[in-house]
């Protein structure tokens, strides 16, 4: 059983995990648990899985009749968990994150069912440091997240994201698909699984500079955002080399043939490129706990794998400069890639299935 939700973030690693676990031992059973309202909804089905849901919440930071609610759900939710589990009798339940993970891995933890969670940031999340206490093992996908957790349960495995998008690395894909050409630098926009207002923005103030440039552009403005962007866009002409979408589909089938990305600096996101060896440009999302996203971003510059630019400094302008600079440079392109490639993990969904073994094996001593 898989339990996690909310963003794509935490959804897409239980996605790469399931698909390798189901080459491996193709008689794998899945049940996929999500929460009423989250993105999983729409790309766990797609994705031919079983899926149940619960409604939950988040807990306000300041007192309020919502918290309340928010006990509430989360208690029957513990409940539902319960049942389903009894029901589905899985060997092993892994938590992705999101509070559906929280409900679902406690239920879990406490009927003596093994259970392990995986963590994306660097900064852990507060659903996965409620869970730690509990659950048998805990997988990682960076060094940093290690001291906040009970060090004899954590095993650093990466983001199994990552192993995904290698092995569709070989995948070919024609991006007539999407009306755009194949041997034609391509450059890759989105904001996160959601979209961002200040990129989408920017890309809107830099699509005429887009239009007449020798590379492509595809950019992402999030589901939800992209009436707002297309309402931007009014009067203006796209070229044909330049496509505007609300949503990325197949990702894992696309990114090998990504040659730039502009994107927020989230976890899953950056296990991706760094796996590939995609040179980034990151904007990261200040709207996140502890501005983790910043430091997320941080990293892969420290090593010259990627580019920042700060919210507060983008505009249409500067976009399009960092973008020209890497679009109109092979050489440069290519040294980020390597210095990229060098941090990514990309044994991960291995190595996370070999903990799920542990978590079993705990419990059959
Ligand atoms: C705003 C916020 O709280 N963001 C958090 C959220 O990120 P969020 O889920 O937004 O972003 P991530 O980078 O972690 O994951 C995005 C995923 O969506 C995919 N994608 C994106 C756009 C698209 O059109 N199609 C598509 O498939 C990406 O390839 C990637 O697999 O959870 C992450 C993991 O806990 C955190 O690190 C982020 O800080």
């Amino acid at each position: 059983m898989v339990a996690g939700g909310g963003t794509g973030g935490h959804i897409y690693p239980a996605l790469a995990l399931i698909e390798r676990l189901k080459q491996i031992e193709p008689t794998t059973q899945v049940l996929y648990i999500g929460t009423t309202r989250g993105l999983e909804n729409k790309i766990v089905p797609q994705a031919g899985l079983e899926l149940r849901t619960m409604e939950m919440q988040g807990f306000k930071r300041s007192l309020s009749v919502s918290n309340l609610k928010t006990i509430y759900l989360f208690l029957k939710s513990v409940q539902t968990a319960k049942k389903w589990l009894k029901e589905f009798q899985p060997d092993v339940v892994l938590g992705t994150g999101g509070y559906v993970s929280g409900a679902v891995l406690y239920a879990a933890a406490k009927m003596g069912i093994p259970t392990v969670i995986h963590e994306q940031n660097s900064v852990v999340g507060v659903t996965n440091k409620f869970l730690s206490k509990y659950v048998d093992e805990i997988a990682i996908s960076f060094q940093a997240a290690r001291s906040q957790f009970p060090s004899d349960k954590v095993t650093l495995t990466g983001n199994p994201r990552a192993q995904q998008v290698v092995m569709h690395e070989q995948t070919a894909y024609s991006w007539t698909a999407d009306g755009l050409q194949d041997q034609v630098p391509t450059l890759m926009i989105f904001g996160g699984s959601q979209g961002a207002p200040k990129i989408n923005q920017s890309v809107v103030e830099a699509i005429p500079e887009f239009n007449q440039r020798h590379y492509q552009v595809i950019f992402a403005t999030g589901q939800k955002r992209y009436d707002q962007v297309k309402q931007d866009l009014a009067g203006v002409t796209l070229s044909n080399n330049v496509k505007v979408v609300p949503y990325i589909e197949d990702m894992q089938k696309k990114l090998s043939h990504v040659d730039v990305l502009v994107s927020r600096a989230g976890a899953t996101t950056i296990a991706e490129v760094t796996a590939l060896g995609i040179p980034t440009i990151m904007i990261p999302s200040p709207y996140v706990t502890a501005n983790h996203q910043v430091k997320n971003a941080q990293a892969l510059v420290d090593q010259g794998a990627a580019e920042m630019i700060l919210e507060d400094q983008l505009t249409g302008k500067s976009l399009l400069d960092a973008a020209d600079r890497l679009m109109l440079d092979e050489r440069l392109r290519r040294q980020m890639a390597g210095k990229s490639a060098k941090l990514g993990h990309p044994k991960a969904a291995d190595e996370l299935i070999t903990v799920l073994n542990q978590a079993i094996q705990k419990h059959q001593k």
